[in-house]
């Protein structure tokens, strides 16, 4: 028995003792859990989505579009989900999300589900904004812990330069380059509580603790810079005239594996693979940049057939459940980022409701795939799928 069907059973057993778990196991419902614990301010800032939330919907109709076909009688008795992603050996073909400002959602924030992810084995992207240092949460992560570093690719490029030495020093092994979000969008629940955490300085850990950030606010941050700081933060935050031609920048100064987020056009997947990136990742934000943007399993297909083997295809914004992850890698992602869900379970559960998350996200992926007849993750194709019937 694998150690993720162990998991289900162990629920079963804790049920025949009267002991529910704590948190439901069908992940669609923490979002309205979450919202009972969260100010109204933070609830709105993780669960809201750009404009009028077309793109947030469509993100989950298009899973809706899909059906797996089970497949009978074909030996399932050992499964592995295991994959290797950019040099990194996962046990689940799942990664945590780089998700900002987690400290809106639990003191512990990026820590706790730092924590979390290394007790599964899993790898967690750390924000460049996040409410806790790289430094603090490569510690939190503990030795051997896998971790991945997102750069949000500030205006200063010796900041930008400062941020990947800090990260390469911290032990971060892969650098996910997210290109879609180099300003906030127009995002309504947020404008209309005039709410932004970083103004509140939630989410600038990695910038105040930054030695280059330090030197162009005359020090290190105190009652006397801070609203100078915060301000040079908002200068700073994002870049919108970079182009294709600065890729080579960041090749310079990364010598790991690379992974540009954000894309969903197949000619910037080709314009990737070209520019020497090692991987993409199929992704709208989970709906909070672009509203009105296809749904990202939509533009899935075609990203993956553009990079054609060539790179490493990632997916995320929409995943909520284990027959989410096999719709999107029989569409063609090799590993998928799940966001929301583990930022309702920190909400909820600090660590333990993170790894709650992340436990039935792998058991109910194993389950699916072994009923559909199935033992790897590589063994998905669009063969595994058919579309939904357009309802009348
Ligand atoms: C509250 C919140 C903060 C986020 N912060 C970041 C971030 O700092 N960097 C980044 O690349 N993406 C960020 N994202 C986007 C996620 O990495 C991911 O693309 C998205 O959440 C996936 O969609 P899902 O939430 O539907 O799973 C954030 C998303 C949320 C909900
Ligand atoms: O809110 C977001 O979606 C996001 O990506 C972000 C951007 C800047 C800081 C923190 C999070």
């Amino acid at each position: 028995m694998s150690p993720l069907a162990d998991f289900q059973n162990s629920i079963y057993l804790e049920g025949l003792g009267d002991v529910r778990p704590g948190l439901p196991t069908d992940l669609t419902r923490l979002e309205g859990l979450a919202e009972g614990v969260l100010s109204a301010q933070a609830f709105g800032y993780v669960a809201g989505a750009a404009g009028s939330e077309a793109t947030a919907r469509a993100n989950r109709a298009a899973f809706d579009r899909w059906r797996i076909v089970p497949r009978m009688l074909r030996d399932v008795a050992e499964r592995d989900l295991s994959v290797d992603v950019l040099g990194t050996a996962m046990p689940a073909p799942v990664l945590l999300a780089p998700i900002g400002v987690q400290s809106i959602l639990h003191p512990d924030g990026e820590l706790a589900t730092a924590r979390a992810a290394a007790a599964e084995g899993l790898t967690a992207v750390l924000s460049t904004a996040a409410s806790h240092s790289m430094e603090e949460v490569a510690e939190a992560a503990g030795d051997g812990a896998p971790r991945w570093y997102q750069l949000y690719w500030p205006k200063d490029r010796d900041l930008a330069v400062s941020f990947l030495d800090r990260a390469r020093a911290a032990g971060y092994t892969a650098l996910v380059v997210t290109l879609d979000t180099f300003t906030l969008a127009w995002r309504p629940r947020d404008l209309d509580r005039a709410y932004l955490p970083f103004l509140r300085g939630v989410g600038v850990a990695n910038y105040f603790a930054d030695p280059v950030f330090q030197r162009a606010v005359g020090g290190p941050v105190t009652g006397a810079n801070r609203q100078a700081a915060l301000l040079h933060w908002v200068a700073n935050f994002g870049n919108p005239s970079l182009t294709w031609d600065d890729l080579a920048f960041l090749r310079e100064h990364w010598d790991g594996p690379i992974a540009l987020k954000g894309i969903q056009h197949p000619d910037d997947a080709r314009r990737a693979v070209e520019a020497g990136m090692d991987g993409v990742i199929v992704s709208n934000h989970g709906g909070r940049q672009v509203d009105g943007a296809v749904a990202a399993l939509d533009a899935l297909p075609a990203v993956a057939a553009a990079v054609g083997g060539r790179a490493c295809v990632l997916f995320d914004s929409g995943v909520r459940t284990g027959a989410d992850i096999v719709k999107a890698l029989a569409l063609g992602a090799r590993a998928v980022l799940v966001g929301r869900p583990y930022a309702y379970g920190l909400a909820l559960g600090g660590q333990a409701g993170v790894r709650h998350v992340l436990r039935c996200l792998q058991a109910e992926l194993e389950l699916t795939l072994a009923l559909s007849g199935l033992t790897r993750p590589g063994q998905l194709t669009p063969e595994s799928l058919t579309s939904a019937p357009v309802p009348a």
